[in-house]
């Protein structure tokens, strides 16, 4: 049954997912022992389950109305969307936010020696996929008539074992595809994490605890991706240095003890500092150049 006055938060038990998803949630401030294997844990110091299942079933039960907040890929969401949009089913969701974490591609590929030329290749083909809602339409868009064979896991192998003329599957650094005699050659969409929640029958308890998770989230994100970046640099030359100093907000100039033609510069930037950009602001005359990592945030 559910309980009014505890956030439910669904996240995948195990897999690509579920190290970020727990994580985040840590870092936000939760309290929460993750590593347990059971279904469903209590946060000790905030107002929050959460469940931990198969990343499939994450959609459904958000859009079931039975879990609140959920963590997900694209990829997967889509798929559960457009099929109960077929079988006309609740399919209602909102979308909080993209996370920064499972980053992939879902791409047709097919056999390394298979000449392609383009898209009508897949015509009258047999492709393989755990993804055929996704599948259909897009090539219901473009004319294309193509059967599908629903593969759960393995995809990549079912071309070598004769089952079909090509993959539609996910991709990231392409080592599968390699793996398996395949190269990829349409990409039909990208997909990243991300947070969604229940549409409807929401109390203003729960949507003040998204409310503050959400901000909390943002901050873990936006930390993540910025540094605090502290030199010494000619006073002459900081115009130079801030230009090289990519997304970095307006600095703080510090006066050194007994060096007047140098100063000291703090800076937040949200964009990292490669070692080509350090080995430019050390010809510009910087020295003592410190890039931190930033643990926590709010504007
Ligand atoms: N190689 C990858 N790199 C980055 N993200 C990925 C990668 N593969 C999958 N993902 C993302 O992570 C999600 C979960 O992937 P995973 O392989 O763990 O799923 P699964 O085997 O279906 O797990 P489950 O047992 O929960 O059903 C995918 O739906 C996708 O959004
Ligand atoms: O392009 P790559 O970097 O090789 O990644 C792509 C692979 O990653 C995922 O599988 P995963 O390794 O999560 O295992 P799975 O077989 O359990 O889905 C996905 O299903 C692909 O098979
Ligand atoms: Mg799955």
């Amino acid at each position: 049954m559910q309980n009014n006055n505890r956030l439910r938060i669904v996240i995948q038990k195990s897999g690509r997912l579920s190290t970020d998803s727990k994580q985040l949630l840590i870092q936000s401030g939760m309290k929460i022992d993750l590593e347990d294997k059971r279904l469903i844990t209590f946060s000790e110091n905030m107002p929050i389950d959460v469940m931990c299942v198969r990343d499939d079933d994450i959609p459904g039960l958000i859009m079931d109305g039975i879990i609140d907040l959920g963590i997900v890929g694209e990829n997967v969401l889509k798929e559960e969307l457009l099929k109960r949009q077929s079988k006309l089913e609740d399919s209602n969701y909102i979308k909080l936010m993209r996370l920064d974490f499972g980053h992939c591609k879902l791409s047709l590929s097919i056999p390394i020696n298979t000449n392609y030329f383009d898209i009508n290749f897949f015509n009258h083909t047999r492709i393989a996929t755990s993804y055929p809602y996704i599948l259909k339409k897009y090539f219901d868009d473009k004319n294309i008539i193509f059967k599908s064979c629903s593969l759960n896991g393995s995809v990549e192998v079912a071309p070598s074992a004769g089952l079909a003329d090509g993959i539609f599957d996910l991709v990231s650094t392409g080592a599968t595809l390699k793996a398996n005699g395949l190269r990829e050659v349409e990409v039909i969409c990208y997909s990243y994490a991300c947070l969604i929640c229940k549409s409807n029958n929401m109390n203003l308890f729960k949507k003040s605890i998204i409310n503050k998770l959400l901000t909390r989230i943002k901050g873990v994100i936006k930390a993540r991706e910025s540094k605090y970046i502290m030199l010494h640099t000619p006073r002459s030359q900081l115009k130079k240095v801030m230009k090289l100093l990519r997304g970095a907000e307006e600095p703080t100039i510090i006066e050194l003890g007994n060096d007047n033609k140098k100063v000291a510069m703090h800076v937040v930037s949200s964009e990292n500092l490669f070692w080509e950009t350090m080995e430019e602001l050390k010809l510009l005359g910087a020295s003592s150049i410190l890039v931190l990592p930033i643990e926590k945030m709010m504007e």
